[in-house]
């Protein structure tokens, strides 16, 4: 039987009945929960595994796959504005390719004819690569970053590249050099940051998955905000090769996807050693979908005491607790944990982030890539008045406050300092998995997605919107943000599962157990369905 799948997000009976039950979930509603599970799956959330079968069979195909995605690009980016570009004939090429190997009975690979888009601070090879600035306008690179190629060869069809806070730095996809995103479930809000665009990329269905990357939690909290699975690896987990750095001991490269099953499907094709980069893991890479599967008796997870302090929104803090709760009755044994450090975690993140940062960025001087001054008298005007001119105001305040903490004499009261904090941190986390915690459970933010310009002017106020999710970038430990409920005026929540190191497949698995039990993860923005019918 031949299946259309021309429209991966669609509002079925059984997601609309879902969407429109109270945000909260109960244990009582559990039950009610689970039978809805029961229903048929819709589009939006059939596992991609299940898509890749579909176009093997040739039930359906790549290029079928792809014209759903381009043609919801066309009537839905121009209210979101999600991608920064996207190369349709480049994207169409490949889907044919993708089509003619099956035609001769060549298996493309596990991610056969899967639509993905790309953050546009990760190299790809003849696309247009900015990092969302200026002084990089016009650059395209000559090859593609190692996770890039991996799913090239695994028959992923790269689709476009997302927007972003420039060079990463933001928390709300504001701090983009060319457009903002706007958040598809509420049109006058953020999508989160600074995989903004990647994360309404997924949620719209623009595409089945995308590739972020992850600082201090740019993966989770778009993830969250935009209502899907962002998963942010352990650090060496998957190679940074092709990623334009912007703080190179705390930067990852990770999937946002519709669940955490398409996010070990990802994981599984683009994790492993990397000979272009020695800080990626030699150590083998499991077999993700292996460890998927089962209930979580036998886990103990500790809920972060700090976490669920007076400062969090009553409705997320309520979501979270409702999760913890679907823990418990999957198996789990849930307990608090405290971990002191906490409150230090944003500083010392944004000195570490900030140092590195003025070092990273050195490069962009105006005489390799993008955005040169013209008018210049000498060498050095020409890289002052370029750099002038390329960066933006928050990238600029950055460097400068990353160049001041290392400078001498300043060096031990600032970054010496952090580094101080982030050891600390990390014995914290490692002394409550050594009293046999299997994971850390917290929030992924504060609040939902707050509104476009609400913070913008205060970048104090920005980076305290990361203090949970800033631990696992300082610790390099794995952590999910999944959607375990929405606020009474319709924004998804989300909340953080962390993992010890180099366990991602055991995060992965506890994403997965969640999403069998709940329909968080199915649902779709409605707001974006509506605004686009008004447009037409
Ligand atoms: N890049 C990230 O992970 C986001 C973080 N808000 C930052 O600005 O550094």
């Amino acid at each position: 039987m031949s299946m259309p799948i021309t429209c991966f997000v669609t509002s079925t009976n059984s997601i609309s009945r879902f969407l429109s039950r109270p945000s909260l979930i109960s244990r009582q509603k559990l039950r009610c929960c689970r039978s809805l599970r029961t229903t048929p799956r819709s589009s939006a959330s059939r596992p991609i595994n299940e898509i890749v079968q579909s176009i093997r069979s040739r039930e359906t195909s790549a290029s079928r796959l792809l014209d759903g995605a381009l043609s919801r690009i066309e009537e839905i980016d121009p209210h979101v504005n999600a991608y920064l570009s996207v190369d349709v004939e480049d994207a169409q090429s490949q889907a044919r390719r993708i089509d003619e190997q099956i035609a001769r009975g060549k298996d493309p690979g596990p991610l056969a004819g899967i639509p993905i888009s790309i953050k546009d601070n990760i190299s790809t090879k003849g696309q247009p690569t900015t990092a969302a600035s200026r002084i990089l306008d016009g650059f395209t690179p000559a090859y593609n970053a190692t996770a890039v190629q991996r799913l090239i060869d695994s028959g992923a069809v790269i689709l476009g590249k997302t927007n972003l806070d420039e060079f990463g730095m933001g928390g709300s996809t504001e701090y983009s050099a060319f457009t903002e995103t706007r958040n598809p479930w509420d049109l006058s809000r953020v999508p989160g940051g600074s995989s903004g665009g990647s994360a309404a990329a997924v949620a719209t269905g623009m595409c089945m998955a995308a590739l972020g990357t992850d600082t201090g939690g740019s993966i989770r909290q778009p993830a969250s905000f935009c209502g899907i699975t962002g998963f942010k690896p352990s650090y060496g987990r998957i190679s940074r090769h092709g990623l334009l750095a912007y703080a190179s001991s705390l930067d990852t490269i990770g999937p946002l996807c519709r669940s955490a099953e398409d996010a070990a499907l990802l994981m599984q094709v683009m994790a492993g050693a990397d000979g272009m980069d020695s800080t990626a893991s030699k150590s083998p890479v499991p077999t993700f979908s292996a460890y998927l599967e089962g209930d979580l008796s036998g886990l103990r997870f500790g809920v972060v005491e700090e976490s669920l302090a007076s400062e969090v929104d009553t409705e997320v803090s309520n979501a979270v607790q409702n999760a913890t709760d679907v823990l418990k009755s999957l198996g789990a044994d849930v307990q608090t944990v405290s971990l002191p450090f906490l409150s230090h975690v944003t500083a010392a993140y944004y000195v570490i982030a900030y140092s590195e940062a003025s070092a990273n960025l050195a490069r962009y001087d105006g005489v390799r890539y993008g955005t040169r001054a013209v008018d210049a008298q000498n060498s050095s005007d020409m890289y002052a008045q370029s750099r002038a001119a390329g960066f933006g105001g928050e990238v600029k305040r950055r460097l400068m406050a990353g160049t001041y903490a290392l400078s001498s004499g300043y060096y031990d009261a600032y970054y010496l300092k952090a580094q101080r904090v982030r050891a600390a941190l990390t014995n914290d986390i490692k002394k409550a998995f050594a009293a046999g915690f299997d994971a850390l459970i917290t929030p992924v933010a504060a609040t939902p997605a707050f509104k476009l310009g609400e913070k913008l002017h205060d970048p104090v106020l920005m980076m305290l919107g990361d203090t949970f999710t800033i631990p696992a970038n300082l610790s390099g430990l794995p952590a999910v943000s999944l959607p375990c409920g929405k606020t009474e005026s319709n924004l998804p929540i989300g909340f953080q599962v962390i993992g010890e190191y180099m366990k991602d497949e055991v995060v992965l698995k506890i994403g997965h157990a969640y999403q069998q039990a709940t329909l968080y993860h199915e649902m779709v923005p409605r707001a974006v369905e509506a605004s686009v019918a008004l447009s037409v």
